[in-house]
């Protein structure tokens, strides 16, 4: 068990993501007056210890104690409540209250999709939680059913929206030296992925992707990379799986419109939902199925929607203002689609392309064209922010592993690597330096949809409508042909440099072997020999061991009285 601060002891990690490790934790002491919920000796706590290279950045440690107040007001029946947060050295960790239940990603592999009436249910709750945190200013904007916890008490289960705050941490400036963008490719909003101003809406295109997953078992947009997905996101309609009543297809298609502003709140979503709910219920009354059937007029979006601010002002605690839309802002840290060309605003001319408008006309190019080498932009040898962010998506496409850690790679057992000198920050427009990013260990066999007891329902939901929309019954569940998150390769990255010439060793060039021994000996003696003389000259050593006798006369003489013993030895042997 290993304390974190003086308060807490962490027992056992509880799964891992992208952003940390969670552990199951117990409370030493009652916490202090700077925690949000004091506890109790005793109480069992959940705690989330951000990985190391958020905890060693200034920034983000820096941002982490801003936004205290942030993390700490949100309270709200669905959302998971942040206790306390503790700084200490190279620690950085979030105390939550422990949710004894699977998440939402968990449960349906382990259960199949819900019954329309369930996933209505169960959406409409993160949506109050979602309507909660945007009247604070406050966007999630990592909305996907693994930052859903399912609790359970009074055998009903509550989802518990988790998460929030740490896609604003992870948005720093900090984390933007790493180039890694905020969200996972499945679930990521047309505006984040192309880099445009992010508002509110974009936790409600989550929610549409979640209620989609709900009750089908998979995400509406998959592919066998994360930028097809991207790319799909950004141009392709979802499609209606049958098993899907009008009334919730009207609130899930409007929940995934490609423009931010034609999306709901979430106080209508939620509102919206249970109206759906009541009206696909097997128990539904003419008024109910009416008013059902028209809950698309009751799906009116945000006037003034929660803004994301930008890395400009990382100060700002969201105020509840409508944010400029229509202009690429490259300072803005959830930017991850530079705008690299032309004077449009990135992406205008082409509302559906992935990349960066530099005037090429392929919409459809995977990868932008090379820059022309004008100032302030990309250097073409470095690899485009493009290519990196993909990577990152790819990183954090990879799903919670729920297992115990190897020591090796306990982030409490390991040293930090402490930065001597930290490397000055990159101007917006410059490409980023590849920096090697730690990769979650993947969560181990399947996705969501993949194996299970499919057709179960969570206690406490309606059950499936039978005689739903003229008796359509529910259809099986078939899992999806690809997996909706699979590994990105990512794309070549350009040489940073040309390797240089091996050097030639001009004395050796043929390599003999003992060439360079044999060079030394032959110092040495020279060094030797040069040494005596001066020994014998400048001393009285001459007139002790030699007589008065030149060095070249001793040299001469040592050299008879050898050979003379030599050749004493070798005629006494001979005799
Ligand atoms: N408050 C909590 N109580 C109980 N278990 C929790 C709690 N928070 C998280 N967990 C568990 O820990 C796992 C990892 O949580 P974490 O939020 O780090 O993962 P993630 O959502 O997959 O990753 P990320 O959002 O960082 O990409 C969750 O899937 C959940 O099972």
């Amino acid at each position: 068990m290993r304390p974190v601060g003086s308060k807490y002891l962490l027992e056992e990690p509880l799964g891992r993501g992208a952003t940390g490790t969670v552990w199951r934790a117990r409370q030493r002491e009652t916490a202090g007056a700077e925690a949000a919920v004091a506890g109790q000796p005793g109480e069992t706590v959940a705690i989330k210890v951000l990985k190391e290279e958020l905890a060693n950045d200034s920034d983000i440690v820096m941002r982490f104690l801003r936004e205290r107040s942030v993390l700490l007001r949100l309270t709200h029946p669905n959302i998971v409540r942040v206790r306390d947060l503790v700084v200490e050295g190279d620690l950085l960790a979030l105390v939550m209250d422990l949710v004894d239940g699977p998440d939402l990603h968990r449960y349906l592999r382990e259960n199949g999709p819900f019954t329309p009436v369930a996933a209505a249910l169960l959406t409409a709750q993160v949506a109050d939680a979602l309507a909660a945190s945007h009247a604070d200013g406050v966007v999630h904007r990592d909305l996907k059913p693994a930052n859903v916890l399912l609790a359970q008490y009074n055998g009903q289960m509550h989802p518990m929206l988790t998460d929030f705050g740490i896609a604003r941490l992870a948005d720093s400036p900090g984390l933007t030296r790493t180039h890694e963008f905020v969200g996972t490719p499945a679930y990521i909003a047309p505006e984040s992925a192309e880099g445009r101003p992010q508002t509110s809406a974009v936790d409600i295109y989550g929610a549409g992707i979640l209620l989609y997953e709900l009750v089908t078992g998979r995400p509406p947009f998959s592919g066998g990379s994360a930028l097809e997905v991207l790319h799909q996101h950004l141009s392709a309609e979802p499609r209606r799986p049958s098993t899907v009543p009008d009334p919730l297809w009207t609130v899930i298609e409007r929940c995934l419109r490609k423009n931010p502003d034609d999306r709901p709140s979430a106080e209508n979503l939620a509102r919206g939902l249970r109206v759906v709910a009541e009206g696909v219920g097997v128990h539904a009354n003419s008024a109910q199925i009416a008013a059902a059937e028209g809950v698309g007029a009751l799906l009116a979006p945000d006037p003034a929607p929660a803004a994301v601010p930008g890395a400009a002002d990382p100060t700002q605690v969201l105020p509840n203002t409508s944010a400029p839309t229509g202009t690429y802002d490259p300072n803005a840290a959830t930017s991850f689609l530079p705008h690299t060309g032309g004077p449009a605003p990135f992406g205008a001319a082409d509302p559906t392309a992935v990349l960066p408008n530099t005037g090429a006309a392929d919409p459809t190019a995977v990868l932008p064209p090379v820059p022309q080498g004008q100032p302030g932009q990309q250097q073409p040898e470095q690899p485009h922010p493009w290519q990196t962010q993909l990577r990152a998506a790819r990183d954090r496409n990879e799903q919670t592993q729920v297992q115990y850690l190897d020591p090796g790679e306990d982030p409490l057992r390991r040293r930090p690597q402490r930065q001597v000198a930290r490397p000055q920050q990159q101007p917006p427009r410059q490409a980023p330096q590849q920096q090697p990013v730690r990769r979650p260990q993947p969560r181990g066999q399947g996705g969501p949809g993949g194996q299970g007891g499919y057709g179960q329902q969570p206690a406490g939901y309606g059950q499936q409508p039978a005689g739903y929309g003229g008796g359509r019954p529910q259809q099986q569940y078939a899992p999806p042909q690809q997996q909706p998150q699979q590994r990105y390769a990512p794309p070549a990255e350009p040489q940073q440099r040309a390797p240089r010439e091996p050097r030639q060793r001009g004395a050796n060039p043929m390599k003999i072997p003992g060439l360079g021994c044999l060079k030394g000996c032959l110092f040495l003696v020279v060094i030797l020999f040069v040494a005596g003389w001066l020994i014998w000259d400048l001393t009285p050593v001459h007139t002790w061991v030699g007589q008065g006798r030149g060095y070249w006369n001793q040299l001469h003489h040592w050299a008879n009285s050898v050979s003379k013993f030599f050749g004493d030895l070798g005629n006494g042997s001979g005799k």
